[in-house]
């Protein structure tokens, strides 16, 4: 049997005029894999998406999914997807929509299992029009299944959701992924990638800069946290202090991004500027601003 990855982007390049939109983008995600695609408004997720799923071309390179064009995956219904966009909402019922979708399929999905797995059974006869908008969210989740797809491509799924509403979702999503499909999604929330991928593709300015699981983002992204109170101290010089990067002050606490926390904390017990001393390895969040801030400084030396 032939065992092609999922997806493939092969030094993929998309531009709008000159805004390079997706820059040789080189990306590979296995069968079986949760992978988030992170990164601010406009890095480039949106547009890749539409590459992923032929809705647009490459200037060059090219996108396979399943080792073929996405087009013949899509229209096998190998791949479903989610986007941002959301169309005018039918008055039929849930039950009705994913019945009248799954026609459109060869091999689609019984629809008491699409209702299932995005957890809408109860709402099988509700009309589409008079859910809530994580029920809607749910609801066009369902629709992406219709298909039997073993690929699902999310844009943003929860943007607008609450808190719950987000974690009902996730579970949905995860329900589906644990049946040994692929899920590609795309999302600003650190926590979200975190919580939910078993891997994390950062992406700005069209380009990938880390590629990896949340730890090892954070191993790459180097170094680890010094906070210490002030008490009263001055906080002038800190940044001189051997390993630190970056410092941050804010009332009475300082805060040193560095790169040897040992020496960093040798020099300032020296200076007996140790209390309320705390070390901790950069967060998720340290490590992806530490990733796109060093990206733009590339990009405005490049300029
Ligand atoms: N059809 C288009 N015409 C012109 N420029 C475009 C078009 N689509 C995208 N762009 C530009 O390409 C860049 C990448 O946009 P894209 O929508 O892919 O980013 P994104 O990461 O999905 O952002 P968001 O998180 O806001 O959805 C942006 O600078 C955007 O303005």
């Amino acid at each position: 049997m032939r065992n092609e990855p999922a997806v493939a982007f092969e030094t993929v390049t998309k531009s709008f005029g000159t805004v390079r939109a997706v820059d040789a983008v080189d990306l590979t995600i296995r069968r079986g894999e949760t992978v988030a695609l992170l990164g601010r408004n406009g890095a480039g997720k949106s547009t890749s998406i539409g590459l992923l799923l032929g809705l647009d071309e490459p200037d060059s390179g090219r996108v396979l999914l399943y080792g073929d064009a996405p087009a013949k995956a899509v229209r096998a219904g190998r791949v479903g997807a989610m986007l941002q966009e959301g169309r005018a909402v039918p008055r039929v019922t849930v039950g009705e929509l994913l019945a009248f979708v799954s026609r459109a399929y060869p091999s689609p999905m019984p629809v008491a299992e699409a209702l299932e797995l995005a957890g809408l059974t109860e709402f099988a006869g509700r009309r589409v029009d008079r859910l809530s908008g994580g029920q809607t969210q749910r609801v066009r989740f369902a629709v992406a299944l219709s298909g039997n797809p073993e690929l699902i491509v999310l844009d943003e799924p929860t943007a607008a959701l609450d808190v719950e509403a987000r974690q009902v979702f996730w579970d949905a999503m995860r329900g589906y992924a644990r049946r040994g499909n692929t899920v590609l999604f795309s999302t600003h929330y650190l926590e979200e990638a975190d919580a939910y991928a078993d891997r994390i593709v950062v992406v700005d300015h069209g380009r990938v800069l880390a590629d990896g699981t949340a730890a090892e983002l954070k191993r790459n992204a180097g170094g680890s946290t010094v906070a210490f109170d002030l008490a009263g101290g001055p906080s002038d010089g800190l940044e001189l202090l051997p390993g630190v990067t970056s410092v941050e002050v804010r009332g009475d606490r300082a805060r040193l991004r560095t790169d040897d926390s040992d020496a960093t904390v040798r020099a300032l017990a020296a200076a007996d500027a140790v209390r309320g001393l705390e070390v901790a390895p950069l967060s998720l969040n340290d490590a992806f601003l530490s990733l796109t801030s060093a990206h733009r400084k590339t990009l405005e030396t490049v300029r």
